[in-house]
């Protein structure tokens, strides 16, 4: 499943191995023979591994640039506000990590014993610990360039090595697109019935279609989609109180695609100052910063009844 094509027909569907898409697909003969591709053995390894964590939560884009490192860090902080919850944060956005920067813990090495790598705990949440690519290079200036085959094997060390304990959500920052990256950890997770994917959009028209076939590919891979965040939804200006619409959508927002695509839009995040003023201070959005404090409280409420009525 790692080579997956963009267009892949499904496993098992009528199409199975005769669209053009499954040319050069190594599980094309098995599809057209109507035989399942045997298992990845690595999905046991990493289920095993992450066998307590009660939920994952992938946040995915279709497209760079949409705020999605921003919000899976401030959904990590925003699940650690509860001191009893146990929060882990994963960035495998391996040639451009950003978490270091967004927790404010750049120069953190990782540690590690008998039982694996410790993730890094932050400052103020000892219940929220944390890894990326970014605390095992020397210099945040240094460019990450790798070729797929390495990316996925950090990726598999990153879920089978860190000792990530017990663990009520697990966050996963994801790179944009359906890279290497993305493929890897789809099919890696495909064994944990418990991960929910949280996509995160614009409300623009280019944003939305790359988001489309972010949710096909997700629909596709059983990835459970437990809805989409709009995030830059609107600005707010705070001298004239006027709302005004930066990514302005074409073709109806996010809110027209989430019908269409049978998917709950879940939040609309606006643009605040505050956001990116938290950013850089790698610490939480609270009530100062805006409205953007209740929408994640909001957010955070949606994957607890998710999961009490579920997992
Ligand atoms: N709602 C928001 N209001 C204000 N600024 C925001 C908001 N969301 C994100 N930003 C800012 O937009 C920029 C891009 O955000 P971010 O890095 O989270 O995007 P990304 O989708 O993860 O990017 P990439 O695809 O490169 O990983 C950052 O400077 C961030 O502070």
């Amino acid at each position: 499943m790692s080579d997956i094509p963009e267009d892949c027909p499904g496993v098992g569907t009528e199409h199975a191995g005769q669209a053009s898409a499954c040319q050069g697909c190594p599980n094309q003969s098995s599809c057209q023979s109507g035989q399942t591709p045997a298992p990845d053995p690595n999905i046991q390894v990493v289920a095993d591994r992450l066998r307590n964590v009660k939920c994952v939560i992938l946040v995915l884009s279709g497209k760079g640039g949409v705020g999605k490192s921003t919000v899976a860090a401030q959904l990590a902080f925003a699940l650690s506000l509860n001191p009893e919850r146990q929060i882990g944060l994963l960035d495998i956005d391996i040639c451009g990590p950003s978490q270091p920067h967004l927790m404010h813990m750049q120069g953190e090495e990782v540690h590690s014993s008998a039982s694996g790598w410790s993730p890094v705990f932050h400052a103020d949440f000892p219940n929220l610990g944390v890894m990326s690519i970014g605390f095992l290079i020397p210099s945040s200036n240094d460019p990450i360039i790798w070729r797929g085959p390495r990316k996925n094997g950090l990726i598999k060390q990153f879920l089978t090595d860190v000792d990530w304990g017990d663990l009520d959500y697990l966050v996963i920052d994801c790179p944009p697109g359906t890279s290497d990256e993305h493929l890897s950890i789809v099919t890696f997770l495909s064994g944990i019935p418990r991960t929910l994917g949280l996509i995160v959009t614009t409300p623009h028209e280019l944003s939305l279609l790359d988001v489309r076939k972010e949710i096909g590919f997700c629909k596709k891979t059983g990835i459970k989609i437990i809805g989409v965040a709009e995030n830059m939804s609107a600005y707010h200006c705070p001298n004239c109180q006027c709302s005004t619409p930066i990514f302005p959508g074409s073709t109806g927002g996010a809110r027209k695609m989430c019908e269409d695509m049978e998917v709950p839009l879940l939040a609309s995040i606006p643009i605040e100052v505050g956001i990116g003023v938290a950013a850089d201070q790698g610490r939480p959005i609270n009530s100062n910063d805006g409205v953007s404090h209740a929408i994640f409280s909001k957010l955070v409420s949606v994957f607890e009844n998710y999961c009490k009525l579920n997992f």
